[in-house]
């Protein structure tokens, strides 16, 4: 797959002197159809609605982001304390995913460079996270081989932590890949992703794109097919790995995280550096994003529940890292379970 969930146009935006240009993902896969983003307001915008999604291509965001404010600022002949504003802005539109403020800080020190600098740096980020994601793919194939086994293997994963949560190839199903180009997939099952289907719509998108014999299950099948030994390991993504090991990810992964353990198979979380935050100790101090209860209580625009309920609706969870197998990254892998640190 050649498609790519962000991108820098150097052409678009109303002015023509560059936009950051987002695959929309809250329209696939019905729909492929790009928005050129060249306000911080349709930036923040579009990573609220989740147009564009997933820690690594919200690390890309953020990074372009500080380009998008800076043409904003100058459109506009805002000062600098309104520039750090906006770039603030840009860095809080979602909490949990550590690679946006990440992206963001990792070219805000160039601002005093211009904005050719700030662009640049920003755009050899997204170039490094494919090369990250390609190499952590690599690991994770290699160990998944050498402790699972050297077969095809029956693979579930949870959300979707593809080419779209990055800037190319994915984590999780980067390592889906790399384990298809030494012919060692058998079957993926990808957990639908309650409540807005970033699996059923995303993932099997996906999958489905690149012949890759796969299934969706609703996320309540999943601690049933791992105990019933349907699948030999679970890989996901994360949006924030802690200094030890803990691992936030999408609501759900947890259950996921318990039910390898009960069926004694693997969970190995697939992720570039950038979502390795060592500044947090553990995962108890992750702040989780809560979002809007109407997107459980409705579906697709219909309300489902009575009107008297509330929806809970927190975005993500926190696996412990005595769960989790194995965190594969470019640096390598490393074993939290057996009581490895990441730093
Ligand atoms: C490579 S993406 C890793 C994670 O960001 C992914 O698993 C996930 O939880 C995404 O959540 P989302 O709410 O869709 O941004």
């Amino acid at each position: 797959m050649t498609e790519r969930a962000i991108t820098w146009d150097a052409r678009g935006g109303r002015g023509g002197s560059g936009a950051v240009r987002l695959l929309d993902q809250t329209l696939l896969p019905g729909r492929t159809e790009y928005l050129d983003v060249d306000t911080v307001d349709d930036l923040v915008a579009a990573i609220r609605a989740l147009a564009v999604r997933g820690a690594p291509a919200l690390g890309v965001a953020g990074a372009l982001g500080v380009v998008v404010a800076m043409d904003e600022a100058a459109r506009e002949g805002r000062d600098r304390a309104a520039l750090e504003a906006a770039v603030d802005r840009v860095r809080d539109a979602r909490p949990t995913a550590v690679n946006l403020r990440w992206g963001v800080e990792q070219v805000r020190s160039l601002v005093d460079d211009g904005r050719e600098a700030v662009l640049e740096a920003a755009l050899d980020l997204a170039a490094a996270d494919e090369a990250a994601n390609r190499l952590l793919s690599r690991h994770a194939a290699d160990w998944l081989q050498e402790r699972v086994g050297h077969r095809p293997l029956r693979v579930l994963t949870h959300c979707n932590a593809g080419l779209l949560a990055a800037s190319a190839w994915g984590t999780a199903l980067g390592v889906v890949r790399e384990l298809r180009t030494r012919d060692a997939v058998e079957f993926v099952y990808a957990d639908e992703t309650r409540p807005l289907l970033q699996g059923a719509r995303l993932t099997a998108w996906e999958l489905a794109a690149e012949g890759i014999p796969h299934a969706v299950q609703v996320d309540g099948a999943a601690a049933s097919t791992i105990v019933r030994g349907l699948v030999d390991c679970a890989v996901v993504g994360a949006d924030r790995i802690a200094a030890n090991g803990d691992v936030a990810n999408k609501v759900g992964t947890l259950g996921v995280a318990l039910a390898c353990r009960e069926a004694g198979i693997p969970l190995l979380v697939a992720a570039p550096w950038s979502t390795v935050d060592l500044a947090t100790p553990d995962g108890s101090v992750i702040e989780i994003e809560e979002r809007a209860g109407e997107e459980v209580t409705a579906f697709g625009g219909t309300r489902t529940a009575p009107e008297g309920s509330s929806g809970f609706n927190p975005a993500f969870d926190v696996t412990p890292a005595r769960l989790v197998a194995a965190v594969a990254t470019e640096r390598g892998v490393v074993e939290p379970a057996s009581g490895d640190r990441l730093g």
